[in-house]
């Protein structure tokens, strides 16, 4: 058997469209542009590819682009200074700070000082305490962009076993939370799970965000089951060139699942297109229209 490969590339150039058909029926109505303004501190290389796909992505979207780049030894209190001067912006709908952040700066207090209003990653506590609550928030985009994938596969994921594999604030965590809340069974496994393969075998979902190259085996899927491979790992190859893979072991899920995310052209455009969904959903937030249809959780 040969598993269905999940278009992800595919499917986030059309949240896209939908998007930019949101922006300009947005400009349309309110006379202004929804923008996102991110802030880069530092040189980190997986971090540069990011930010030139989000920056030209949010200007074919119709959206404003802000991107502020500061040196690596940048002073804590001029990126809070920074935050500031973007919370009080009527033209910023959606503040997006870097990570990884270097070692002298405080990345909760940076995260937490961004508006909750305005964090398009859904990382500011009180979006992480309206998610587990079950409140309107503003969700993680890799969590979300996974989400409506399941959703387009399944329709409804209700009674579903889900296993995630990783316990991040960053996706782990809230994509349990969004499974949950789409009336799944939930585990979530990591590094000391016990027997964590029989774990993951029990999954009908089992979503891999551990950040370790292709450890999910074939072994440990269950057959038939849907594949959401989160990681983004470069690797050497024998040749002694780099190469992406993710956390799955891609050719032997092949062969056990029913569908599988490939790396790259899986989470990763999903994730960049669900931060444009979120700062159009934070610019309807902001001029108290209703959230764009089927762009949020
Ligand atoms: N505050 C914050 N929010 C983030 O969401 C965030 C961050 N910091 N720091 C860095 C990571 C990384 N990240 C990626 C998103 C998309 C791709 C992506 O589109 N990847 C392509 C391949 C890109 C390539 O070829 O290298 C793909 O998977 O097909 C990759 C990486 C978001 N991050």
């Amino acid at each position: 058997m040969t598993a269905d490969v999940i278009d992800g590339k595919a499917f986030a150039a059309g949240i896209r469209a939908r998007v930019a058909e949101g922006v300009a029926a947005f400009k349309a109505s309110q006379g202004f542009t929804p923008g996102l303004a991110v802030v880069l501190v530092g040189e980190d290389p997986a971090s540069q590819v990011y930010v030139r796909n989000k920056h030209r992505q949010t200007l074919e979207a119709g959206m404003e682009s802000f991107e502020h780049r500061l040196p690596a030894d940048t002073p804590q209190a001029d990126i809070l200074a920074l935050v500031e001067k973007l919370n009080a912006d009527p033209a910023v709908n959606g503040i997006l700070v870097q990570l990884p952040l270097p070692d002298h700066v405080d990345a909760d207090l940076v995260i937490n000082s961004v508006s909750a209003d305005k964090d398009v990653d859904g990382f500011h506590i009180s979006n992480v305490g309206r998610l587990g609550a079950g409140l309107k928030a503003m969700v993680p985009c890799t969590p979300l962009g996974s989400l409506m994938l399941l959703r387009d596969r399944h329709g409804s994921l209700s009674g579903m076993n889900a296993v995630v594999l990783g316990r991040s604030n960053i996706v782990g965590k809230p994509m349990a939370q969004l499974l949950l809340k789409d009336s799944c069974t939930v585990t979530i496994a990591h590094s000391r799970t016990k027997d964590i393969e029989a774990v993951c075998r029990g999954a009908d979902i089992l979503v891999a965000a551990v950040g370790r190259p292709e450890m999910v085996r074939g072994s440990w899927i269950r057959p038939g089951a849907t594949v959401i491979d989160v990681g983004i790992n470069r690797i050497e190859t024998p040749e002694g060139k780099t190469r992406l893979v993710g956390d799955v072991h891609f050719a032997e899920a092949m062969e056990v699942a029913g569908a599988v995310t490939p790396v790259p052209g899986g989470v990763g455009p999903m994730t960049i297109a669900c931060l444009l969904a979120n700062t159009l959903t934070s610019a309807h937030r902001s001029v108290g229209l209703p959230d764009p249809e089927g762009l949020t959780a």
